[in-house]
């Protein structure tokens, strides 16, 4: 067993589980809109949901997306917190609030970056917009001279830039998994947090959960970095289990469902 799941034990059905979408659950792959879930992800979570109090995916995805892409509609309990918590999906039902304006002057920004950038595309998700730089030729370097520009958007349209694996999202500020975190524990009243994710945008689950754990709101917290060549180097370092990928996470979980 990975000794690092011992302390979850006798705290299972008090456990909030959240899980990253992208790079965790489901493999990175070039185009956005393809990226599905690994097989044996949906029983995989319904075997774990099962045994805890709660599954939760956190993701910046729209939350439908996630469940779509997913094949999650029907792991029972599931709670779906998308666009970094701005959405929430459970039981077939979304809630979502009006989008913001500034998406707007986003997403023309936007398309003007990337008309402008060979490789650059756009991801419009209605309550964010993102680009993409996977399929610049220097995927690195497009991203590293798309900042400044996709900072001055953010600026000019009220939003906030989250960089991420070869992306860069322009989304609505007062909102991150740190903030999903902190609500999924207040309304189950959860014990422990297993988190997993591979991103910066997952940075302030991490820090969500070591200050859960260190103001004693609960008693047990564990990170695991689903791991890959562009996983976050600070989530790597902030983990307490580093795993390979979605194959390691997926073999993780079922160990936690097998846990005694
Ligand atoms: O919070 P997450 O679930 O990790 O979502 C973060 C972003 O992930 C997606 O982009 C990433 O995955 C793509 C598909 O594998 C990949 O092509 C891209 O390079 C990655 O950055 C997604 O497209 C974004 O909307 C999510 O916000």
């Amino acid at each position: 067993m990975t000794p690092e799941l011992r302390p979850l034990s006798g705290l299972l059905d008090r456990t909030l589980v959240a899980l990253d979408f992208d790079g965790v659950l489901s493999p990175i792959v070039p185009d956005p809109a393809s990226a599905v879930a690994l097989p044996g992800t949906a029983e995989v979570l319904t075997a774990v949901a099962a045994r805890v109090a709660r599954v939760a995916v956190v993701t910046g995805r729209p939350a439908a997306d996630a469940v779509r892409l997913g094949g999650l509609a029907d792991v029972p309990g599931l709670v779906v917190l998308g666009h970094y918590g701005l959405q929430r999906w459970s039981g077939g039902t979304l809630s979502t609030p009006d989008s913001d304006d500034g998406v707007d002057v986003a997403r023309r920004r936007a398309t003007e970056l990337a008309a402008a950038r060979p490789g650059v595309t756009v991801e419009d998700k209605h309550h964010s917009v993102a680009l993409h730089t996977r399929s610049a030729a220097d995927p690195a370097a497009a991203l590293a001279e798309l900042r400044p520009h996709a900072d001055a958007v953010a600026a000019e349209a009220g939003l906030q830039v989250t960089p991420g694996r070869f992306v860069l999202e322009l989304r609505p500020v007062g909102v991150d998994k740190g903030v999903a975190i902190r609500s999924l524990v207040a309304e189950t009243g959860a014990a422990a947090v297993l988190y997993g994710g591979d991103d910066l945008g997952d940075l302030p689950a991490v820090a969500a959960v070591r200050d859960l754990v260190s103001s004693r709101a609960i008693e047990a917290g564990l990170v695991v970095c689903s791991d890959a060549e562009e996983a976050s180097a600070d989530l790597r370092a902030a983990a307490d289990v580093v795993v390979p990928g979605p194959p390691g996470v997926q073999a993780l979980l079922r160990e936690l469902a097998a846990l005694d």
